[in-house]
Protein backbone atom coordinates (compact mmCIF):
# COMPACT_ATOMS: atom_id res chain seq x y z
CA UNK A 1 0.00 0.00 0.00
CA UNK A 2 1.06 3.13 -0.69
CA UNK A 3 1.55 6.15 1.95
CA UNK A 4 1.98 9.63 1.41
CA UNK A 5 4.46 11.15 3.90
CA UNK A 6 6.38 14.60 4.30
CA UNK A 7 10.25 14.11 3.84
CA UNK A 8 10.93 14.78 7.27
CA UNK A 9 8.98 12.05 8.78
CA UNK A 10 11.08 9.20 7.39
CA UNK A 11 13.47 7.45 9.22
CA UNK A 12 15.56 7.02 6.31
CA UNK A 13 15.69 11.13 5.83
CA UNK A 14 16.76 11.54 9.74
CA UNK A 15 19.94 8.78 8.87
CA UNK A 16 20.47 10.46 5.89
CA UNK A 17 21.22 13.74 7.82
CA UNK A 18 23.69 11.76 9.62
CA UNK A 19 26.13 10.50 7.16
CA UNK A 20 29.31 12.21 7.36
CA UNK A 21 29.31 14.56 4.59
CA UNK A 22 31.83 14.16 1.34
CA UNK A 23 34.86 16.86 1.14
CA UNK A 24 34.48 17.06 -2.85
CA UNK A 25 38.00 18.53 -2.98
CA UNK A 26 39.86 15.58 -1.57
CA UNK A 27 37.17 13.09 -3.31
CA UNK A 28 37.76 14.49 -6.72
CA UNK A 29 41.80 14.92 -6.42
CA UNK A 30 43.89 12.22 -8.04
CA UNK A 31 43.50 8.73 -8.25
CA UNK A 32 40.47 8.46 -6.49
CA UNK A 33 39.01 11.59 -8.33
CA UNK A 34 39.64 8.95 -11.70
CA UNK A 35 38.27 6.15 -10.11
CA UNK A 36 34.71 8.10 -9.35
CA UNK A 37 34.63 9.75 -12.76
CA UNK A 38 34.65 5.53 -14.21
CA UNK A 39 32.20 4.00 -11.21
CA UNK A 40 29.74 6.79 -10.18
CA UNK A 41 28.13 6.48 -14.07
CA UNK A 42 24.51 4.93 -15.27
CA UNK A 43 23.51 4.15 -18.25
CA UNK A 44 20.49 6.25 -20.16
CA UNK A 45 18.31 5.80 -23.31
CA UNK A 46 19.71 6.63 -26.79
CA UNK A 47 23.53 6.33 -25.79
CA UNK A 48 23.41 9.00 -22.88
CA UNK A 49 24.93 8.58 -19.54
CA UNK A 50 24.60 10.10 -16.40
CA UNK A 51 27.62 10.54 -14.70
CA UNK A 52 27.34 11.97 -10.92
CA UNK A 53 31.16 11.30 -10.23
CA UNK A 54 31.73 14.98 -8.97
CA UNK A 55 28.40 15.39 -6.63
CA UNK A 56 29.19 15.37 -3.21
CA UNK A 57 27.64 11.78 -2.24
CA UNK A 58 29.73 8.93 -1.35
CA UNK A 59 28.93 5.06 -1.25
CA UNK A 60 27.70 5.69 2.41
CA UNK A 61 25.20 8.74 0.94
CA UNK A 62 24.34 6.68 -2.23
CA UNK A 63 23.29 3.67 0.33
CA UNK A 64 21.08 6.01 2.56
CA UNK A 65 19.79 7.84 -0.79
CA UNK A 66 18.38 4.08 -1.77
CA UNK A 67 16.61 3.51 1.38
CA UNK A 68 15.07 6.84 1.17
CA UNK A 69 13.79 6.28 -2.43
CA UNK A 70 12.54 2.90 -0.43
CA UNK A 71 10.71 4.26 2.17
CA UNK A 72 9.15 7.27 0.14
CA UNK A 73 7.99 4.73 -2.29
CA UNK A 74 9.27 6.46 -4.80
CA UNK A 75 9.19 3.16 -7.86
CA UNK A 76 5.57 2.45 -6.15
CA UNK A 77 4.43 5.78 -6.81
CA UNK A 78 5.44 6.03 -10.23
CA UNK A 79 3.66 2.64 -11.18
CA UNK A 80 0.73 4.44 -9.07
CA UNK A 81 0.86 7.46 -11.56
CA UNK A 82 0.88 5.64 -14.96
CA UNK A 83 -1.70 2.78 -13.73
CA UNK A 84 -3.73 6.07 -13.77
CA UNK A 85 -4.68 7.00 -10.06
CA UNK A 86 -5.59 10.25 -9.46
CA UNK A 87 -1.80 11.75 -8.25
CA UNK A 88 -2.92 15.74 -9.03
CA UNK A 89 -4.80 15.68 -5.94
CA UNK A 90 -5.07 20.09 -6.06
CA UNK A 91 -7.09 19.63 -9.41
CA UNK A 92 -7.94 15.83 -8.94
CA UNK A 93 -6.29 14.47 -12.26
CA UNK A 94 -4.72 11.99 -13.27
CA UNK A 95 -1.30 12.43 -14.87
CA UNK A 96 -0.95 11.00 -17.70
CA UNK A 97 1.90 12.50 -20.22
CA UNK A 98 3.83 9.21 -20.04
CA UNK A 99 1.13 7.75 -22.24
CA UNK A 100 1.57 10.01 -24.68
CA UNK A 101 4.90 8.08 -25.85
CA UNK A 102 3.93 4.19 -24.89
CA UNK A 103 2.35 1.94 -22.52
CA UNK A 104 4.35 2.09 -19.17
CA UNK A 105 1.66 -0.09 -17.26
CA UNK A 106 -2.26 -0.92 -17.28
CA UNK A 107 -4.68 0.15 -19.88
CA UNK A 108 -6.18 3.24 -18.49
CA UNK A 109 -10.06 4.70 -19.37
CA UNK A 110 -11.00 8.20 -18.18
CA UNK A 111 -13.80 9.89 -19.17
CA UNK A 112 -15.36 6.60 -21.32
CA UNK A 113 -12.34 6.43 -23.49
CA UNK A 114 -8.88 4.45 -23.46
CA UNK A 115 -6.40 7.25 -23.20
CA UNK A 116 -3.88 5.63 -24.71
CA UNK A 117 -6.00 4.79 -28.23
CA UNK A 118 -6.94 8.90 -27.95
CA UNK A 119 -3.70 9.87 -27.58
CA UNK A 120 -2.50 7.55 -30.56
CA UNK A 121 -5.00 8.30 -32.60
CA UNK A 122 -4.72 12.18 -32.08
CA UNK A 123 -1.02 11.32 -32.88
CA UNK A 124 -1.96 9.84 -36.08
CA UNK A 125 -4.70 12.50 -37.55
CA UNK A 126 -1.43 15.10 -36.67
CA UNK A 127 0.77 12.86 -39.03
CA UNK A 128 -1.73 12.59 -41.56
CA UNK A 129 -2.76 16.36 -41.52
CA UNK A 130 1.61 17.34 -41.85
CA UNK A 131 2.17 15.02 -44.63
CA UNK A 132 -0.79 16.99 -46.67
CA UNK A 133 0.70 19.97 -45.98
CA UNK A 134 3.99 18.59 -47.04
CA UNK A 135 2.46 17.09 -50.23
CA UNK A 136 0.89 20.16 -50.84
CA UNK A 137 -2.55 18.21 -50.49
CA UNK A 138 -3.82 21.26 -47.62
CA UNK A 139 -3.17 24.37 -48.95
CA UNK A 140 -3.77 28.47 -47.89
CA UNK A 141 -6.72 30.02 -49.64
CA UNK A 142 -4.69 30.23 -53.40
CA UNK A 143 -3.64 26.73 -53.53
CA UNK A 144 -0.17 27.37 -52.92
CA UNK A 145 2.03 25.33 -50.24
CA UNK A 146 2.67 26.32 -46.85
CA UNK A 147 6.22 27.00 -46.26
CA UNK A 148 6.48 28.56 -42.27
CA UNK A 149 4.23 27.14 -39.38
CA UNK A 150 4.03 29.82 -35.93
CA UNK A 151 3.14 28.44 -33.16
CA UNK A 152 1.06 30.66 -30.89
CA UNK A 153 0.97 29.91 -27.22
CA UNK A 154 2.53 30.11 -23.84
CA UNK A 155 4.28 28.65 -20.84
CA UNK A 156 3.97 24.83 -21.37
CA UNK A 157 2.28 25.54 -25.19
CA UNK A 158 5.25 27.51 -25.58
CA UNK A 159 8.50 26.79 -24.12
CA UNK A 160 8.43 22.88 -24.23
CA UNK A 161 8.09 22.59 -28.20
CA UNK A 162 10.27 25.96 -28.73
CA UNK A 163 13.58 24.60 -27.22
CA UNK A 164 12.43 21.16 -28.84
CA UNK A 165 11.89 22.76 -32.40
CA UNK A 166 15.58 25.20 -31.97
CA UNK A 167 17.03 21.62 -30.63
CA UNK A 168 16.67 19.77 -33.88
CA UNK A 169 16.25 22.57 -36.76
CA UNK A 170 20.32 21.81 -37.59
CA UNK A 171 19.82 18.23 -37.37
CA UNK A 172 16.60 18.16 -39.52
CA UNK A 173 18.55 20.27 -41.93
CA UNK A 174 21.38 18.26 -41.70
CA UNK A 175 19.75 15.09 -42.31
CA UNK A 176 17.43 16.15 -45.43
CA UNK A 177 14.30 16.08 -43.04
CA UNK A 178 13.49 19.72 -42.73
CA UNK A 179 10.10 20.55 -43.93
CA UNK A 180 8.94 23.91 -42.87
CA UNK A 181 10.42 26.68 -40.62
CA UNK A 182 9.03 27.19 -37.58
CA UNK A 183 8.20 30.72 -35.44
CA UNK A 184 6.75 30.84 -31.96
CA UNK A 185 4.35 33.91 -30.75
CA UNK A 186 3.98 34.07 -26.57
CA UNK A 187 4.31 36.53 -25.11
CA UNK A 188 1.09 39.32 -24.90
CA UNK A 189 3.83 42.00 -25.50
CA UNK A 190 2.73 43.13 -29.07
CA UNK A 191 6.33 43.92 -30.15
CA UNK A 192 6.63 40.01 -30.31
CA UNK A 193 3.64 39.06 -32.52
CA UNK A 194 4.57 42.29 -34.48
CA UNK A 195 8.41 41.23 -34.92
CA UNK A 196 7.26 37.26 -35.94
CA UNK A 197 4.83 38.66 -38.71
CA UNK A 198 7.42 41.01 -40.25
CA UNK A 199 9.54 38.11 -40.21
CA UNK A 200 7.14 35.81 -42.24
CA UNK A 201 5.52 35.33 -45.30
CA UNK A 202 1.64 35.65 -43.88
CA UNK A 203 0.05 34.44 -46.98
CA UNK A 204 2.04 30.92 -46.95
CA UNK A 205 1.94 30.24 -43.22
CA UNK A 206 -0.23 27.89 -41.14
CA UNK A 207 -0.32 29.11 -37.36
CA UNK A 208 -0.74 26.74 -34.70
CA UNK A 209 -2.64 28.13 -31.86
CA UNK A 210 -2.05 26.06 -29.00
CA UNK A 211 -3.39 26.24 -25.31
CA UNK A 212 -5.27 23.54 -23.69
CA UNK A 213 -7.48 25.66 -21.37
CA UNK A 214 -8.56 28.06 -24.17
CA UNK A 215 -8.46 30.58 -21.84
CA UNK A 216 -5.39 31.71 -21.48
CA UNK A 217 -5.05 36.13 -22.57
CA UNK A 218 -1.89 35.95 -24.02
CA UNK A 219 -2.61 33.27 -26.69
CA UNK A 220 -6.17 34.63 -27.33
CA UNK A 221 -4.82 38.10 -27.42
CA UNK A 222 -2.26 36.63 -29.69
CA UNK A 223 -4.48 34.46 -31.99
CA UNK A 224 -6.37 38.11 -32.39
CA UNK A 225 -3.43 40.00 -33.30
CA UNK A 226 -2.41 37.48 -36.46
CA UNK A 227 -6.22 37.13 -37.44
CA UNK A 228 -5.69 40.74 -37.88
CA UNK A 229 -3.14 40.36 -40.12
CA UNK A 230 -4.25 37.84 -41.62
CA UNK A 231 -7.78 40.04 -42.42
CA UNK A 232 -5.45 43.25 -43.48
CA UNK A 233 -3.37 40.90 -46.07
CA UNK A 234 -6.88 40.07 -47.64
CA UNK A 235 -6.86 36.56 -46.60
CA UNK A 236 -9.62 33.77 -44.74
CA UNK A 237 -7.90 32.94 -41.33
CA UNK A 238 -9.96 30.05 -40.70
CA UNK A 239 -7.50 28.48 -43.75
CA UNK A 240 -4.04 29.46 -41.67
CA UNK A 241 -5.18 28.11 -37.99
CA UNK A 242 -5.36 24.88 -36.63
CA UNK A 243 -5.93 24.49 -32.67
CA UNK A 244 -4.09 22.30 -30.42
CA UNK A 245 -6.49 22.70 -27.49
CA UNK A 246 -8.64 19.89 -24.56
CA UNK A 247 -11.55 18.99 -25.63
CA UNK A 248 -13.68 20.76 -23.30
CA UNK A 249 -12.03 24.00 -23.82
CA UNK A 250 -14.13 26.77 -25.94
CA UNK A 251 -11.64 25.97 -28.94
CA UNK A 252 -12.95 22.77 -29.60
CA UNK A 253 -15.96 23.51 -31.23
CA UNK A 254 -14.62 26.61 -33.22
CA UNK A 255 -15.19 26.63 -36.96
CA UNK A 256 -12.54 29.03 -36.83
CA UNK A 257 -9.71 26.42 -37.77
CA UNK A 258 -8.59 24.30 -40.75
CA UNK A 259 -8.02 21.47 -37.97
CA UNK A 260 -8.29 20.80 -34.38
CA UNK A 261 -5.84 18.10 -32.37
CA UNK A 262 -6.60 17.22 -28.82
CA UNK A 263 -4.80 16.44 -25.43
CA UNK A 264 -6.44 16.63 -22.41
CA UNK A 265 -6.58 17.37 -18.60
CA UNK A 266 -4.60 14.83 -17.45
CA UNK A 267 -1.45 16.50 -18.95
CA UNK A 268 -0.30 19.41 -17.88
CA UNK A 269 0.97 22.16 -19.93
CA UNK A 270 4.98 21.86 -19.31
CA UNK A 271 4.74 18.00 -19.59
CA UNK A 272 3.02 18.64 -22.98
CA UNK A 273 5.51 18.18 -25.28
CA UNK A 274 5.32 15.11 -26.55
CA UNK A 275 1.26 15.50 -26.99
CA UNK A 276 -0.13 17.30 -29.16
CA UNK A 277 1.17 20.49 -28.19
CA UNK A 278 4.77 19.14 -29.25
CA UNK A 279 3.36 16.92 -31.96
CA UNK A 280 1.57 19.21 -34.35
CA UNK A 281 4.73 21.64 -34.41
CA UNK A 282 7.44 19.64 -34.50
CA UNK A 283 5.77 16.84 -37.08
CA UNK A 284 5.03 20.34 -39.60
CA UNK A 285 8.47 21.40 -39.32
CA UNK A 286 10.31 18.12 -39.31
CA UNK A 287 7.89 15.06 -40.56
CA UNK A 288 6.05 12.85 -38.36
CA UNK A 289 8.52 10.67 -38.23
CA UNK A 290 11.27 12.62 -36.84
CA UNK A 291 8.59 13.16 -34.02
CA UNK A 292 7.70 9.27 -33.40
CA UNK A 293 11.78 8.83 -32.99
CA UNK A 294 11.63 12.00 -30.86
CA UNK A 295 8.79 9.59 -28.85
CA UNK A 296 10.70 6.47 -28.81
CA UNK A 297 13.87 8.03 -26.76
CA UNK A 298 11.27 9.19 -23.88
CA UNK A 299 9.99 6.10 -23.89
CA UNK A 300 12.88 4.39 -23.41
CA UNK A 301 14.06 6.68 -20.52
CA UNK A 302 10.86 6.28 -19.11
CA UNK A 303 11.46 2.82 -19.03
CA UNK A 304 14.55 2.86 -17.41
CA UNK A 305 12.45 5.17 -14.87
CA UNK A 306 10.89 2.44 -13.39
CA UNK A 307 13.18 0.58 -11.86
CA UNK A 308 13.16 -0.08 -8.78
CA UNK A 309 17.40 0.12 -8.17
CA UNK A 310 17.70 3.51 -8.15
CA UNK A 311 21.63 2.53 -9.29
CA UNK A 312 19.66 1.61 -12.50
CA UNK A 313 17.59 4.20 -12.53
CA UNK A 314 19.02 7.89 -13.60
CA UNK A 315 16.01 9.67 -13.52
CA UNK A 316 15.69 8.66 -9.40
CA UNK A 317 18.79 9.00 -8.78
CA UNK A 318 19.02 12.59 -10.15
CA UNK A 319 16.41 13.51 -8.67
CA UNK A 320 17.44 12.20 -4.61
CA UNK A 321 21.33 13.53 -5.46
CA UNK A 322 19.54 16.97 -5.47
CA UNK A 323 17.18 16.40 -2.60
CA UNK A 324 20.25 15.72 0.04
CA UNK A 325 21.53 18.76 -1.77
CA UNK A 326 18.45 20.87 -1.46
CA UNK A 327 17.88 19.32 2.11
CA UNK A 328 21.00 18.03 3.59
CA UNK A 329 23.49 20.39 2.52
CA UNK A 330 21.29 23.43 2.04
CA UNK A 331 21.98 24.95 -1.84
CA UNK A 332 19.24 26.90 -2.83
CA UNK A 333 19.12 26.62 -6.61
CA UNK A 334 20.57 25.00 -9.54
CA UNK A 335 21.83 25.18 -12.83
CA UNK A 336 21.27 23.55 -15.92
CA UNK A 337 24.63 24.19 -18.39
CA UNK A 338 24.24 22.23 -22.02
CA UNK A 339 27.30 22.47 -23.81
CA UNK A 340 25.19 22.71 -26.77
CA UNK A 341 23.89 25.53 -28.82
CA UNK A 342 20.91 23.35 -30.10
CA UNK A 343 19.91 23.63 -26.34
CA UNK A 344 19.87 27.06 -25.93
CA UNK A 345 16.20 27.01 -25.02
CA UNK A 346 16.29 23.88 -22.53
CA UNK A 347 17.29 25.76 -19.64
CA UNK A 348 14.50 27.71 -20.18
CA UNK A 349 11.99 24.82 -20.71
CA UNK A 350 13.54 23.26 -17.36
CA UNK A 351 12.75 25.95 -15.50
CA UNK A 352 8.88 25.84 -15.81
CA UNK A 353 9.10 22.13 -15.74
CA UNK A 354 11.03 22.32 -11.95
CA UNK A 355 9.66 25.96 -10.85
CA UNK A 356 6.05 25.39 -11.66
CA UNK A 357 5.95 21.70 -10.61
CA UNK A 358 8.02 21.74 -6.85
CA UNK A 359 7.61 25.32 -6.39
CA UNK A 360 5.38 24.29 -3.60
CA UNK A 361 5.30 25.40 0.29
CA UNK A 362 2.01 23.05 0.95
CA UNK A 363 2.30 19.08 0.79
CA UNK A 364 -0.48 17.32 -1.53
CA UNK A 365 -3.25 17.59 1.42
CA UNK A 366 -2.77 21.15 1.55
CA UNK A 367 -0.47 21.20 4.82
CA UNK A 368 2.56 23.54 5.11
CA UNK A 369 5.64 21.40 4.82
CA UNK A 370 8.75 22.33 7.44
CA UNK A 371 11.24 21.97 4.51
CA UNK A 372 12.81 23.78 1.38
CA UNK A 373 11.20 22.22 -1.83
CA UNK A 374 12.05 23.09 -5.61
CA UNK A 375 15.15 25.12 -6.16
CA UNK A 376 15.84 27.84 -8.12
CA UNK A 377 16.60 27.19 -11.71
CA UNK A 378 18.40 28.86 -14.29
CA UNK A 379 20.91 28.37 -16.95
CA UNK A 380 22.67 28.98 -20.24
CA UNK A 381 24.57 27.55 -22.72
CA UNK A 382 28.22 26.77 -22.17
CA UNK A 383 30.72 28.29 -22.82
CA UNK A 384 29.00 31.50 -23.21
CA UNK A 385 27.64 30.84 -19.76
CA UNK A 386 31.25 30.90 -18.72
CA UNK A 387 31.83 34.62 -19.73
CA UNK A 388 28.88 35.50 -17.94
CA UNK A 389 27.70 34.52 -14.31
CA UNK A 390 30.71 31.43 -14.00
CA UNK A 391 32.25 33.87 -11.61
CA UNK A 392 29.46 33.33 -9.05
CA UNK A 393 29.39 30.35 -9.46
CA UNK A 394 33.59 29.51 -8.84
CA UNK A 395 33.88 31.96 -6.15
CA UNK A 396 30.43 33.44 -4.73
CA UNK A 397 29.77 32.87 -1.33
CA UNK A 398 26.50 30.53 -2.43
CA UNK A 399 27.03 26.82 -4.00
CA UNK A 400 25.01 26.39 -7.15
CA UNK A 401 24.72 22.50 -7.84
CA UNK A 402 25.21 22.13 -11.58
CA UNK A 403 24.09 20.05 -14.23
CA UNK A 404 26.12 20.18 -17.07
CA UNK A 405 24.95 18.31 -20.67
CA UNK A 406 27.72 17.03 -22.99
CA UNK A 407 27.69 15.69 -26.54
CA UNK A 408 30.56 14.36 -27.89
CA UNK A 409 28.91 15.51 -31.58
CA UNK A 410 28.05 18.29 -32.89
CA UNK A 411 24.96 18.59 -35.31
CA UNK A 412 25.92 20.18 -38.26
CA UNK A 413 29.28 18.94 -38.43
CA UNK A 414 30.50 21.55 -40.09
CA UNK A 415 34.24 22.48 -37.75
CA UNK A 416 37.31 23.96 -38.30
CA UNK A 417 40.71 23.36 -36.78
CA UNK A 418 42.68 26.25 -35.18
CA UNK A 419 45.65 25.28 -32.65
CA UNK A 420 45.27 21.70 -33.42
CA UNK A 421 41.79 21.62 -32.14
CA UNK A 422 37.99 21.63 -33.75
CA UNK A 423 35.61 23.66 -32.22
CA UNK A 424 33.62 20.89 -30.76
CA UNK A 425 36.70 19.84 -29.25
CA UNK A 426 37.09 23.32 -27.69
CA UNK A 427 33.64 22.88 -26.40
CA UNK A 428 34.11 19.27 -24.36
CA UNK A 429 37.55 20.32 -23.13
CA UNK A 430 35.76 23.64 -22.10
CA UNK A 431 33.05 21.50 -19.65
CA UNK A 432 35.88 18.60 -18.68
CA UNK A 433 37.50 21.43 -17.39
CA UNK A 434 34.64 22.94 -15.45
CA UNK A 435 33.67 20.11 -13.78
CA UNK A 436 37.48 19.41 -12.49
CA UNK A 437 37.81 22.94 -11.80
CA UNK A 438 34.45 23.51 -9.45
CA UNK A 439 34.82 20.28 -7.76
CA UNK A 440 38.77 20.50 -6.91
CA UNK A 441 39.49 24.50 -6.84
CA UNK A 442 43.24 25.62 -6.88
CA UNK A 443 44.36 27.38 -3.59
CA UNK A 444 46.41 30.10 -4.88
CA UNK A 445 48.00 32.92 -1.42
CA UNK A 446 46.04 35.53 -3.42
CA UNK A 447 42.87 34.81 -2.01
CA UNK A 448 41.42 37.04 -5.13
CA UNK A 449 43.15 34.03 -7.22
CA UNK A 450 41.84 30.99 -4.57
CA UNK A 451 39.35 28.84 -5.41
CA UNK A 452 37.82 26.88 -2.79
CA UNK A 453 36.42 24.12 -5.10
CA UNK A 454 33.74 21.52 -3.33
CA UNK A 455 31.13 23.31 -5.84
CA UNK A 456 29.40 19.83 -7.13
CA UNK A 457 28.12 18.82 -10.78
CA UNK A 458 26.85 16.12 -12.79
CA UNK A 459 27.00 15.57 -16.22
CA UNK A 460 25.14 13.57 -19.05
CA UNK A 461 26.73 13.15 -22.05
CA UNK A 462 25.72 11.82 -25.35
CA UNK A 463 26.78 11.26 -28.78
CA UNK A 464 24.56 14.03 -30.70
CA UNK A 465 21.19 16.25 -29.82
CA UNK A 466 19.09 14.03 -32.34
CA UNK A 467 15.34 13.58 -31.68
CA UNK A 468 15.98 10.01 -30.20
CA UNK A 469 18.59 11.16 -27.65
CA UNK A 470 15.92 14.58 -27.42
CA UNK A 471 13.24 12.71 -26.31
CA UNK A 472 15.39 11.02 -23.59
CA UNK A 473 16.63 13.96 -21.92
CA UNK A 474 13.19 15.54 -21.62
CA UNK A 475 12.01 12.32 -20.15
CA UNK A 476 14.77 12.12 -17.95
CA UNK A 477 14.34 15.70 -16.35
CA UNK A 478 10.21 15.04 -16.06
CA UNK A 479 10.64 12.31 -14.27
CA UNK A 480 13.39 13.50 -12.08
CA UNK A 481 11.17 16.72 -11.01
CA UNK A 482 8.29 14.01 -10.53
CA UNK A 483 10.25 11.79 -8.05
CA UNK A 484 11.87 14.98 -5.87
CA UNK A 485 7.57 16.14 -6.26
CA UNK A 486 7.46 12.58 -4.36
CA UNK A 487 10.18 12.97 -2.12
CA UNK A 488 8.90 16.52 -0.67
CA UNK A 489 5.69 14.94 -0.90
CA UNK A 490 4.10 17.57 -2.58
CA UNK A 491 1.84 17.57 -5.95
CA UNK A 492 3.91 18.59 -8.58
CA UNK A 493 1.06 18.58 -11.23
CA UNK A 494 -1.12 21.97 -10.33
CA UNK A 495 -0.35 25.45 -10.21
CA UNK A 496 -2.24 27.86 -8.20
CA UNK A 497 0.63 30.23 -7.94
CA UNK A 498 0.21 32.01 -10.92
CA UNK A 499 -3.59 32.65 -10.90
CA UNK A 500 -3.38 35.80 -8.29
CA UNK A 501 -1.42 38.09 -10.50
CA UNK A 502 -3.62 36.73 -13.53
CA UNK A 503 -6.83 37.85 -11.14
CA UNK A 504 -4.74 41.29 -10.16
CA UNK A 505 -3.79 42.41 -13.99
CA UNK A 506 -7.89 41.24 -15.33
CA UNK A 507 -8.64 43.75 -12.33
CA UNK A 508 -6.38 46.13 -13.53
CA UNK A 509 -7.85 46.04 -16.99
CA UNK A 510 -11.56 46.37 -15.71
CA UNK A 511 -10.29 49.77 -13.66
CA UNK A 512 -11.37 48.55 -10.24
CA UNK A 513 -8.64 49.05 -8.51
CA UNK A 514 -7.16 50.88 -5.00
CA UNK A 515 -4.59 51.20 -2.76
CA UNK A 516 -0.85 50.47 -4.50
CA UNK A 517 -2.60 48.71 -7.19
CA UNK A 518 -4.39 51.61 -8.41
CA UNK A 519 -0.83 53.92 -7.86
CA UNK A 520 0.68 51.63 -9.95
CA UNK A 521 -1.96 51.24 -12.81
CA UNK A 522 -1.70 54.91 -12.78
CA UNK A 523 2.47 55.16 -13.39
CA UNK A 524 1.91 52.76 -16.03
CA UNK A 525 -0.84 54.79 -17.98
CA UNK A 526 -3.45 52.05 -17.92
O1 LIG B 1 -2.19 25.92 -22.50
P1 LIG B 1 -2.82 26.99 -21.71
O2 LIG B 1 -4.10 26.54 -21.05
O3 LIG B 1 -3.04 28.24 -22.52
O4 LIG B 1 -1.86 27.35 -20.49
C1 LIG B 1 -0.59 27.89 -20.69
C2 LIG B 1 0.25 27.89 -19.46
O5 LIG B 1 -0.36 28.64 -18.43
C3 LIG B 1 -0.13 28.05 -17.16
O6 LIG B 1 -1.34 27.54 -16.71
C4 LIG B 1 0.45 29.01 -16.17
O7 LIG B 1 -0.17 30.23 -16.20
C5 LIG B 1 0.86 26.95 -17.44
O8 LIG B 1 0.82 25.93 -16.52
C6 LIG B 1 0.51 26.54 -18.82
O9 LIG B 1 1.55 25.84 -19.40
Amino acid sequence: MITWNNLDTLASFKELEKVERVNLVEAMTGESGAERVKNYSVPMAEGLTYNYAAKQVDDKILAALAKLADEAQLAEKFEALYNGEVINTGEKRLVLHHMTRGQLGEAVEADGVDKRAFYTEQQAKIADFANKVHAGEITNGAGEKFTTVVQIGIGGSDLGPRAMYLALENWAKKNDTFKMEAKFISNVDPDDAAAVLNSIDVAHSIFVLVSKSGTTLETLTNESFVKDALKNAGLDASKHMIAVTSETSPLAKSDDYLAAFFMDDYIGGRYSSTSAVGGAVLSLAFGPEVFAQFLDGAAAEDALSKNKDVFKNPAMLDALIGVYERNVLGYPSTAVLPYSQALSRFPAHLQQLDMESNGKSVNRFGEPVNYPTGPVIFGEPGTNGQHSFYQLLHQGTDIVPLQFVGYKNSQMETDVVIQDSTSQQKLCANVAAQIVAFACGKSDENRNKNFEGGRPSSIIIGEQVNPGSLGALLAHFENKVMFQGFVWNVNSFDQEGVQLGKVLAKRVLAHETEGALKVFSDLLNI
